[in-house]
């Protein structure tokens, strides 16, 4: 990835430093929308923008397969699935780097190893937190999944909304995009798929 030239610019607030040439940018967007970037109400709005997609794009700052190293044996003899449901996320429209706002449902079949389930949510939350497309933010998060659990099977479905559909573009508010990815014997298996699509709703 090339890095930006010029220095960051650190204006001792302690906020994240934004370099000059990100906020050029920005006023020259600014200008070019049809404002005036020099007006006292946008004087600090480059900056607010940056460190604004800084938090939007956190996702590129971390590895989410980080947060299934921690894995516990002791199951109790558990072994049916497990499924986090009707996790809001955030994320932004590689094409128009418009805000998709949805929900997804996160299923296992574990194989002999679970893990916390609030990392399901952070896995979903360090791909979503990037520059994306619905379907591959689907298929990363039951990848990512499938690679570092190695269950017997993975299910993710995603619903969501483009605001590059509702606010702009064809105009169409309402609509939803579903995306799923199933993998091992949510995929093989005709049963194991039927159950776990109803337990998610679908
Ligand atoms: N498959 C897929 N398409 C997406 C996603 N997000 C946005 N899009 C679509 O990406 C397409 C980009 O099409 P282009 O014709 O290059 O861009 P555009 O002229 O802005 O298209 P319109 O949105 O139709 O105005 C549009 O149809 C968007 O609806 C996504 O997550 N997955
Ligand atoms: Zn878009």
């Amino acid at each position: 990835m090339s890095s930006l030239v010029g220095p960051d610019e650190d204006d001792g607030s302690g906020k994240v430093p934004v370099p000059q040439e990100v906020q050029d940018a920005i006023r020259t967007l600014i200008r070019w929308a049809g404002d005036e970037p020099l007006r006292e109400g946008l004087l600090d709005t480059p900056k607010r923008v940056a460190r604004a997609w800084k938090e939007y794009c956190q996702g590129y700052s971390e590895d989410p397969a980080v947060h299934l190293a921690r894995q516990f044996e002791e199951v109790g003899g558990y072994d049916e699935i497990v499924l986090l449901k009707d996790i809001p996320f955030q994320s932004h429209c590689e094409h128009h780097m418009a805000p998709i706002i949805g929900k997804a449902a996160i299923a296992y079949l574990p194989r002999d190893k679970v893990v916390g389930i609030s990392k399901l949510a952070r896995v979903l939350h360090g791909y979503a937190r990037r520059l994306q497309i619905q379907e591959r933010l689907t298929a990363e998060v039951a990848q990512c999944i499938w690679d570092n659990l190695r269950p017997h099977g993975v299910a993710v479905v995603i619903e969501a909304s483009h605001a590059c559909m509702t606010a702009r573009g064809v105009r169409t508010p309402g609509v939803g995009m579903v995306t799923s990815r199933l993998m091992g014997t949510f995929l093989e298996d005709n049963r194991s798929r039927k159950e776990v699509l109803s337990l998610m709703g679908y």
